[in-house]
């Protein structure tokens, strides 16, 4: 394994919804890097100051970083954290980007029971989640995996059922599903390379610290 260059500290920031909210809360740390924004195209931004690296990586590749030792610490979703089944620690929940997972199935007529779908398709971007959930209820299913734009399985005839985020919930209502079965909540998450924990302690703790007291403070607020 690779660990990140011991002179500076390595944070992997996924693209996407998480990005912004990441950055800001950094930010407020006075970890900041310019051109850090949801605009560039640059995959590595280093404030030569401070003595930190942003990565900035395709989501569901944080943990993976994160576990290689590329990026000392990374921000992800407590879903995507636990589908990918990574060893990394989780030092903090960040609070932010909060959704839950469950399980839908097309409009039915009447109210549908849990088991009435066993033995059937599940589509989904989160097949081990998903797996480990219908073992815990005794069923055994078919896994389809996708890579986006779930809902479109059970309307297309691909599942029976989805396995997916719901936030608003206004995807589901506009694609006539409803939700069945609830799973889990997920929030961003704070993660850390096992021994760059080790040997960048101090400095990884006063950074978790800092942040722990951003977000006590703006939850009184
Ligand atoms: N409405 C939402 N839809 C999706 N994810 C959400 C939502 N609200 C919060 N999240 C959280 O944000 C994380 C990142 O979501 P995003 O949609 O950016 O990921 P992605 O589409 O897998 O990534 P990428 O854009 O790299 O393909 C999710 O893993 C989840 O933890
Ligand atoms: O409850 P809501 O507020 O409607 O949000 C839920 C939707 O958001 C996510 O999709 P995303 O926008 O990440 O696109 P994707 O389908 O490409 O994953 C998720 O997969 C749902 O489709």
């Amino acid at each position: 394994m690779q660990t990140s260059d011991m002179d500076y500290l390595t944070v992997a920031l996924p693209k996407g919804k998480l990005f912004s909210l990441s950055a800001e809360l950094f930010a407020k740390i006075g970890y900041t890097a310019e051109g850090l924004s949801d605009q560039s195209r640059k995959l590595i931004i280093t404030n030569e100051e401070k003595k930190i690296r942003f990565i900035v990586s395709k989501t569901a590749d944080v943990p993976t970083y994160v576990e290689y030792g590329a990026a000392d610490i990374g921000v992800i979703g407590k879903d995507v954290l636990m589908e990918s089944g990574k060893d990394v620690y989780e030092l903090l929940d960040l609070g932010f980007g909060k959704c839950h997972l469950m399980m839908a199935v097309h409009k039915p007529e009447r109210r549908p029971k849990l088991t009435d779908y066993a033995h059937t398709r599940v589509a989904t971007k989160f097949p081990h989640i998903a797996e480990q959930f219908f073992n815990e209820h005794g069923m055994q299913m078919e896994y389809i995996k996708l890579n986006g734009s779930i809902e479109l399985g059970p309307i297309v005839g691909l599942s029976e059922s989805i396995v997916d985020i719901v936030e608003t919930g206004t995807t589901l209502r506009e694609n006539n599903l409803e939700e069945i079965a609830y799973i889990m909540d997920a929030t961003a998450r704070l993660i850390a390379n096992r021994v760059s924990f080790k040997l960048k302690f101090d400095r990884i703790h006063a950074m978790v610290e800092d942040l722990r007291q951003i977000l006590e403070s703006e939850a009184k607020a």
